[in-house]
Protein backbone atom coordinates (compact mmCIF):
# COMPACT_ATOMS: atom_id res chain seq x y z
CA UNK A 1 0.00 0.00 0.00
CA UNK A 2 1.86 3.23 -1.33
CA UNK A 3 3.02 5.34 1.36
CA UNK A 4 2.65 9.40 1.15
CA UNK A 5 5.81 11.23 3.10
CA UNK A 6 4.16 14.23 4.58
CA UNK A 7 5.96 15.80 7.45
CA UNK A 8 9.92 14.64 7.86
CA UNK A 9 12.59 14.23 10.43
CA UNK A 10 16.43 15.16 10.19
CA UNK A 11 18.78 14.05 12.79
CA UNK A 12 22.08 16.15 12.50
CA UNK A 13 22.13 19.66 12.12
CA UNK A 14 25.42 19.99 10.40
CA UNK A 15 26.56 21.17 7.12
CA UNK A 16 24.39 18.27 5.35
CA UNK A 17 21.56 17.90 8.00
CA UNK A 18 20.77 21.79 7.90
CA UNK A 19 20.93 22.24 3.75
CA UNK A 20 18.23 18.82 3.81
CA UNK A 21 15.94 21.08 6.28
CA UNK A 22 15.98 23.91 4.22
CA UNK A 23 14.94 22.32 0.96
CA UNK A 24 12.64 20.08 2.74
CA UNK A 25 10.84 23.53 4.31
CA UNK A 26 11.24 25.44 0.95
CA UNK A 27 8.77 22.43 -0.71
CA UNK A 28 6.60 22.95 1.93
CA UNK A 29 7.49 19.79 3.78
CA UNK A 30 6.95 20.43 7.87
CA UNK A 31 10.68 19.42 9.37
CA UNK A 32 11.67 17.99 13.21
CA UNK A 33 15.19 19.35 13.25
CA UNK A 34 17.11 16.77 15.93
CA UNK A 35 20.97 16.71 16.65
CA UNK A 36 23.44 16.30 20.00
CA UNK A 37 22.52 19.35 21.77
CA UNK A 38 19.97 22.23 21.85
CA UNK A 39 22.87 24.65 20.79
CA UNK A 40 23.87 22.03 17.99
CA UNK A 41 20.02 22.50 16.75
CA UNK A 42 20.05 26.14 17.24
CA UNK A 43 23.18 26.69 15.08
CA UNK A 44 21.48 24.31 12.13
CA UNK A 45 19.05 26.34 12.19
CA UNK A 46 21.20 30.10 11.94
CA UNK A 47 22.58 28.58 9.22
CA UNK A 48 19.65 27.99 7.39
CA UNK A 49 17.65 31.30 8.10
CA UNK A 50 20.90 33.07 7.00
CA UNK A 51 21.40 30.60 3.61
CA UNK A 52 17.26 31.51 2.74
CA UNK A 53 17.81 35.03 3.34
CA UNK A 54 20.74 34.75 0.76
CA UNK A 55 18.47 33.60 -1.52
CA UNK A 56 16.39 36.16 -1.43
CA UNK A 57 19.25 38.74 -1.82
CA UNK A 58 19.71 36.12 -4.92
CA UNK A 59 16.36 36.69 -5.35
CA UNK A 60 16.14 32.61 -6.21
CA UNK A 61 13.04 32.73 -3.69
CA UNK A 62 10.56 35.49 -2.33
CA UNK A 63 10.79 36.47 1.23
CA UNK A 64 7.11 34.65 1.41
CA UNK A 65 8.76 31.64 0.93
CA UNK A 66 11.72 32.01 3.20
CA UNK A 67 9.11 33.06 5.89
CA UNK A 68 7.01 30.33 5.35
CA UNK A 69 9.92 28.06 5.07
CA UNK A 70 11.47 29.13 8.74
CA UNK A 71 8.16 28.56 10.01
CA UNK A 72 7.98 25.37 9.10
CA UNK A 73 11.62 24.20 10.50
CA UNK A 74 11.03 22.80 14.39
CA UNK A 75 13.77 21.73 16.98
CA UNK A 76 13.31 18.44 17.84
CA UNK A 77 15.67 17.89 20.98
CA UNK A 78 14.54 14.42 21.90
CA UNK A 79 14.07 11.49 19.00
CA UNK A 80 10.48 11.02 20.76
CA UNK A 81 9.25 14.52 18.99
CA UNK A 82 10.22 12.83 15.91
CA UNK A 83 7.73 10.43 16.65
CA UNK A 84 5.22 11.62 13.87
CA UNK A 85 7.02 11.97 11.08
CA UNK A 86 6.19 9.66 7.82
CA UNK A 87 10.18 9.98 7.05
CA UNK A 88 13.04 10.36 9.35
CA UNK A 89 16.35 10.82 7.44
CA UNK A 90 19.81 10.42 9.62
CA UNK A 91 22.47 13.10 8.48
CA UNK A 92 24.67 12.44 11.38
CA UNK A 93 28.63 12.13 11.32
CA UNK A 94 29.87 9.82 8.73
CA UNK A 95 30.71 6.94 11.18
CA UNK A 96 29.22 3.37 11.43
CA UNK A 97 29.12 3.00 15.02
CA UNK A 98 26.82 6.47 15.44
CA UNK A 99 24.59 5.85 12.76
CA UNK A 100 23.51 2.00 13.91
CA UNK A 101 23.47 3.79 17.62
CA UNK A 102 21.12 6.64 15.67
CA UNK A 103 19.16 4.03 14.20
CA UNK A 104 18.79 1.40 17.30
CA UNK A 105 17.53 4.21 19.51
CA UNK A 106 15.41 6.02 17.10
CA UNK A 107 13.43 2.89 15.60
CA UNK A 108 11.87 2.18 19.24
CA UNK A 109 9.96 5.70 18.71
CA UNK A 110 8.54 6.01 15.17
CA UNK A 111 5.28 4.81 13.77
CA UNK A 112 5.63 1.43 12.59
CA UNK A 113 5.05 2.47 8.76
CA UNK A 114 8.12 5.52 9.07
CA UNK A 115 10.60 5.07 6.36
CA UNK A 116 13.89 5.69 7.73
CA UNK A 117 17.03 7.18 5.68
CA UNK A 118 20.71 7.79 5.49
CA UNK A 119 22.46 10.89 4.01
CA UNK A 120 25.59 8.52 4.33
CA UNK A 121 28.73 9.07 1.53
CA UNK A 122 29.58 5.88 1.01
CA UNK A 123 28.28 3.08 3.80
CA UNK A 124 26.35 -0.02 2.99
CA UNK A 125 22.91 1.35 2.92
CA UNK A 126 22.20 -2.70 3.57
CA UNK A 127 24.49 -3.13 6.87
CA UNK A 128 22.92 0.10 8.20
CA UNK A 129 18.91 -1.43 7.64
CA UNK A 130 20.44 -4.30 10.02
CA UNK A 131 20.73 -1.88 13.00
CA UNK A 132 17.14 -1.06 12.61
CA UNK A 133 13.78 -2.71 12.97
CA UNK A 134 12.50 -2.19 9.46
CA UNK A 135 14.89 -2.89 6.94
CA UNK A 136 12.26 -3.22 3.99
CA UNK A 137 11.49 0.73 4.98
CA UNK A 138 15.25 1.54 4.96
CA UNK A 139 16.99 3.23 2.54
CA UNK A 140 19.75 5.72 1.41
CA UNK A 141 18.82 8.90 0.16
CA UNK A 142 22.10 10.89 -0.50
CA UNK A 143 22.13 14.94 -1.03
CA UNK A 144 25.22 16.21 -2.32
CA UNK A 145 27.05 19.60 -0.84
CA UNK A 146 25.52 22.70 -0.45
CA UNK A 147 22.15 21.19 -0.87
CA UNK A 148 20.23 24.14 -1.39
CA UNK A 149 22.18 24.48 -4.84
CA UNK A 150 23.00 20.56 -6.11
CA UNK A 151 20.37 19.30 -8.40
CA UNK A 152 21.21 15.59 -7.31
CA UNK A 153 20.57 13.14 -5.01
CA UNK A 154 21.08 9.62 -5.05
CA UNK A 155 19.16 6.98 -4.31
CA UNK A 156 20.33 3.64 -2.94
CA UNK A 157 18.29 0.54 -1.88
CA UNK A 158 19.37 -2.16 0.60
CA UNK A 159 18.86 -5.68 -0.06
CA UNK A 160 15.82 -5.49 1.65
CA UNK A 161 14.42 -2.08 0.70
CA UNK A 162 10.89 -2.50 -0.36
CA UNK A 163 9.14 -0.78 -4.02
CA UNK A 164 6.72 0.64 -1.34
CA UNK A 165 9.36 2.56 -0.04
CA UNK A 166 11.59 3.16 -2.78
CA UNK A 167 8.36 4.70 -4.57
CA UNK A 168 8.03 7.05 -1.68
CA UNK A 169 11.31 8.32 -1.65
CA UNK A 170 11.60 8.96 -5.36
CA UNK A 171 8.48 11.14 -5.06
CA UNK A 172 9.63 12.99 -2.09
CA UNK A 173 12.98 13.71 -3.75
CA UNK A 174 11.34 14.83 -7.31
CA UNK A 175 8.75 17.25 -5.05
CA UNK A 176 12.14 18.80 -3.63
CA UNK A 177 12.90 19.68 -7.30
CA UNK A 178 15.77 17.31 -7.25
CA UNK A 179 17.28 15.15 -10.21
CA UNK A 180 17.53 11.26 -9.09
CA UNK A 181 20.36 8.93 -9.90
CA UNK A 182 19.95 5.17 -8.36
CA UNK A 183 23.13 3.69 -7.45
CA UNK A 184 23.67 0.03 -6.04
CA UNK A 185 24.37 -0.27 -2.45
CA UNK A 186 28.25 -0.45 -3.49
CA UNK A 187 31.18 1.57 -1.39
CA UNK A 188 30.53 5.28 -1.71
CA UNK A 189 28.01 4.62 -4.38
CA UNK A 190 28.13 6.64 -7.65
CA UNK A 191 29.25 10.28 -6.95
CA UNK A 192 32.33 9.64 -3.98
CA UNK A 193 33.01 6.27 -5.73
CA UNK A 194 34.59 8.51 -8.39
CA UNK A 195 35.15 12.11 -6.69
CA UNK A 196 36.60 11.11 -3.61
CA UNK A 197 39.64 9.40 -5.48
CA UNK A 198 40.05 12.28 -6.96
CA UNK A 199 40.17 14.41 -4.17
CA UNK A 200 42.38 11.74 -2.64
CA UNK A 201 44.98 11.77 -5.37
CA UNK A 202 44.93 15.48 -5.47
CA UNK A 203 45.44 15.22 -1.46
CA UNK A 204 48.50 12.55 -2.83
CA UNK A 205 49.81 15.46 -5.17
CA UNK A 206 50.64 17.70 -2.69
CA UNK A 207 52.11 15.21 -0.23
CA UNK A 208 54.45 14.48 -3.00
CA UNK A 209 55.59 17.85 -3.23
CA UNK A 210 54.61 17.73 -7.44
CA UNK A 211 52.26 21.48 -6.45
CA UNK A 212 51.38 23.15 -3.51
CA UNK A 213 48.00 23.67 -2.40
CA UNK A 214 47.10 27.53 -5.19
CA UNK A 215 49.13 25.47 -8.00
CA UNK A 216 47.11 22.18 -7.55
CA UNK A 217 43.24 24.03 -6.73
CA UNK A 218 44.09 26.61 -9.82
CA UNK A 219 45.31 23.73 -12.21
CA UNK A 220 41.68 22.45 -11.75
CA UNK A 221 39.41 25.29 -11.46
CA UNK A 222 40.90 26.74 -14.65
CA UNK A 223 42.75 23.44 -16.37
CA UNK A 224 39.38 21.39 -16.01
CA UNK A 225 36.93 23.86 -15.13
CA UNK A 226 36.35 22.69 -11.56
CA UNK A 227 33.79 25.02 -9.74
CA UNK A 228 36.53 25.14 -6.72
CA UNK A 229 39.57 23.42 -6.59
CA UNK A 230 39.95 19.56 -4.88
CA UNK A 231 41.42 20.49 -2.07
CA UNK A 232 39.12 23.68 -1.19
CA UNK A 233 36.13 21.63 -2.16
CA UNK A 234 37.74 18.83 0.39
CA UNK A 235 37.70 21.43 2.92
CA UNK A 236 34.36 22.43 1.86
CA UNK A 237 33.19 18.76 1.91
CA UNK A 238 34.89 18.27 5.53
CA UNK A 239 38.65 16.61 5.68
CA UNK A 240 37.26 14.14 8.13
CA UNK A 241 34.36 12.66 6.34
CA UNK A 242 36.50 12.58 2.86
CA UNK A 243 38.98 10.38 5.03
CA UNK A 244 35.73 8.17 6.33
CA UNK A 245 34.84 7.41 2.51
CA UNK A 246 38.33 6.82 1.58
CA UNK A 247 38.54 4.12 4.20
CA UNK A 248 34.99 2.88 3.54
CA UNK A 249 36.57 2.09 -0.43
CA UNK A 250 39.86 0.93 1.08
CA UNK A 251 37.87 -1.11 3.00
CA UNK A 252 34.93 -2.30 1.16
CA UNK A 253 36.82 -3.18 -2.43
CA UNK A 254 40.59 -4.26 -0.52
CA UNK A 255 42.45 -2.54 -3.29
CA UNK A 256 45.09 -0.29 -2.32
CA UNK A 257 44.40 2.40 -4.78
CA UNK A 258 41.94 3.58 -2.35
CA UNK A 259 44.96 3.91 0.27
CA UNK A 260 43.67 7.31 2.36
CA UNK A 261 47.10 10.01 1.64
CA UNK A 262 48.98 9.82 4.64
CA UNK A 263 48.71 13.84 4.67
CA UNK A 264 44.45 13.38 4.75
CA UNK A 265 44.76 11.43 7.82
CA UNK A 266 47.76 13.77 9.68
CA UNK A 267 45.31 16.68 8.87
CA UNK A 268 42.68 14.96 10.50
CA UNK A 269 44.24 14.01 13.30
CA UNK A 270 45.42 17.70 13.99
CA UNK A 271 41.88 18.22 13.96
CA UNK A 272 42.10 20.46 10.60
CA UNK A 273 38.88 19.22 9.21
CA UNK A 274 38.05 22.43 6.85
CA UNK A 275 36.05 24.78 6.83
CA UNK A 276 33.56 23.50 9.79
CA UNK A 277 36.97 23.80 11.84
CA UNK A 278 38.09 27.20 10.55
CA UNK A 279 41.54 25.16 8.90
CA UNK A 280 42.23 22.16 6.92
CA UNK A 281 44.19 22.98 3.18
CA UNK A 282 43.32 26.42 3.70
CA UNK A 283 42.82 28.24 6.94
CA UNK A 284 40.05 30.67 7.11
CA UNK A 285 39.91 31.99 9.90
CA UNK A 286 41.30 35.72 8.70
CA UNK A 287 39.72 37.91 5.58
CA UNK A 288 40.59 35.32 2.63
CA UNK A 289 41.69 31.68 2.75
CA UNK A 290 45.22 31.24 3.03
CA UNK A 291 46.74 28.29 1.92
CA UNK A 292 48.61 25.83 4.70
CA UNK A 293 50.76 24.20 2.72
C1 LIG B 1 30.77 14.29 -0.14
C2 LIG B 1 29.50 13.72 -0.58
O1 LIG B 1 28.96 12.79 0.04
C3 LIG B 1 28.85 14.17 -1.87
C4 LIG B 1 29.09 15.58 -2.22
O2 LIG B 1 28.42 16.48 -1.80
S1 LIG B 1 30.41 15.83 -3.21
C5 LIG B 1 30.52 17.57 -3.29
C6 LIG B 1 29.60 18.08 -4.36
N1 LIG B 1 29.69 19.54 -4.38
C7 LIG B 1 30.51 20.20 -5.21
O3 LIG B 1 31.23 19.61 -6.00
C8 LIG B 1 30.47 21.69 -5.08
C9 LIG B 1 31.39 22.37 -6.08
N2 LIG B 1 31.25 23.81 -5.92
C10 LIG B 1 30.24 24.48 -6.54
O4 LIG B 1 29.43 23.93 -7.26
C11 LIG B 1 30.16 25.96 -6.30
O5 LIG B 1 31.41 26.43 -5.82
C12 LIG B 1 29.07 26.30 -5.23
C13 LIG B 1 27.71 25.95 -5.82
C14 LIG B 1 29.31 25.57 -3.94
C15 LIG B 1 29.09 27.78 -4.93
O6 LIG B 1 29.08 28.39 -6.17
P1 LIG B 1 29.17 29.97 -6.20
O7 LIG B 1 29.11 30.45 -7.58
O8 LIG B 1 30.28 30.41 -5.31
O9 LIG B 1 27.77 30.25 -5.57
P2 LIG B 1 27.44 31.44 -4.66
O10 LIG B 1 25.97 31.45 -4.57
O11 LIG B 1 28.17 32.67 -5.12
O12 LIG B 1 28.05 30.96 -3.23
C16 LIG B 1 28.95 31.72 -2.61
C17 LIG B 1 29.12 31.14 -1.27
O13 LIG B 1 27.96 30.67 -0.64
C18 LIG B 1 27.97 29.25 -0.48
N3 LIG B 1 26.62 28.88 -0.75
C19 LIG B 1 25.84 29.46 -1.64
N4 LIG B 1 24.58 29.07 -1.46
C20 LIG B 1 24.59 28.20 -0.44
C21 LIG B 1 23.59 27.45 0.21
N5 LIG B 1 22.32 27.63 -0.10
N6 LIG B 1 23.93 26.62 1.20
C22 LIG B 1 25.20 26.55 1.55
N7 LIG B 1 26.22 27.25 1.01
C23 LIG B 1 25.89 28.06 0.01
C24 LIG B 1 29.04 28.79 -1.42
O14 LIG B 1 29.65 27.62 -0.99
C25 LIG B 1 30.02 29.95 -1.25
O15 LIG B 1 30.55 29.86 0.08
P3 LIG B 1 31.52 31.03 0.62
O16 LIG B 1 30.73 32.35 0.54
O17 LIG B 1 31.83 30.65 2.04
O18 LIG B 1 32.69 31.02 -0.31
N1 LIG C 1 29.94 17.07 3.88
C1 LIG C 1 29.51 16.72 2.66
O1 LIG C 1 29.92 17.30 1.62
C2 LIG C 1 28.52 15.62 2.54
C3 LIG C 1 28.27 14.76 3.62
N2 LIG C 1 27.33 13.76 3.48
C4 LIG C 1 27.04 12.88 4.61
O2 LIG C 1 26.16 13.56 5.50
C5 LIG C 1 26.39 13.14 6.83
C6 LIG C 1 26.68 14.36 7.69
O3 LIG C 1 27.82 14.98 7.14
P1 LIG C 1 28.13 16.52 7.48
O4 LIG C 1 26.86 17.27 7.62
O5 LIG C 1 29.15 17.00 6.53
O6 LIG C 1 28.79 16.36 8.93
P2 LIG C 1 28.92 17.46 10.07
O7 LIG C 1 30.08 17.04 10.90
O8 LIG C 1 28.89 18.83 9.48
O9 LIG C 1 27.55 17.29 10.87
C7 LIG C 1 27.26 16.08 11.54
C8 LIG C 1 26.35 16.49 12.67
O10 LIG C 1 25.83 15.31 13.27
C9 LIG C 1 25.91 15.50 14.67
N3 LIG C 1 25.81 14.22 15.39
C10 LIG C 1 26.80 13.38 15.72
N4 LIG C 1 26.27 12.34 16.41
C11 LIG C 1 24.92 12.55 16.46
C12 LIG C 1 23.82 11.85 17.04
N5 LIG C 1 24.03 10.71 17.69
N6 LIG C 1 22.58 12.36 16.92
C13 LIG C 1 22.38 13.54 16.28
N7 LIG C 1 23.38 14.26 15.71
C14 LIG C 1 24.62 13.76 15.80
C15 LIG C 1 27.24 16.19 14.85
O11 LIG C 1 27.36 16.73 16.14
P3 LIG C 1 28.86 16.77 16.74
O12 LIG C 1 29.65 17.64 15.82
O13 LIG C 1 28.68 17.36 18.11
O14 LIG C 1 29.35 15.34 16.77
C16 LIG C 1 27.12 17.24 13.77
O15 LIG C 1 26.40 18.35 14.21
C17 LIG C 1 27.54 12.14 6.78
O16 LIG C 1 27.03 10.84 6.71
C18 LIG C 1 28.23 12.52 5.46
O17 LIG C 1 28.93 11.44 4.88
C19 LIG C 1 26.60 13.58 2.32
C20 LIG C 1 26.82 14.42 1.26
C21 LIG C 1 27.82 15.46 1.28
Amino acid sequence: MAVTIKTVGVVGAGQMGNGIAHVCALAGFPVMLNDVSADRIKAGIATVTGNLARQVSKKTISEDERKNALALIKPAEKYEDLTNCDLVIESATEKEDVKRKIFSDLCTVLKPEAIVASNTSSISITRLASATDRPERFIGIHFMNPVPLMELVELIRGIATDDVTFEASKTFVSKLGKTIAVSEDFPAFIVNRILLPMINEAIYTLYEGVGNVEAIDTAMRLGAHHPMGPLELADFIGLDTCLSVMQVLHEGLADSKYRPCPLLVKYVEAGWLGRKTKRGFYDYRGEKPVPTR
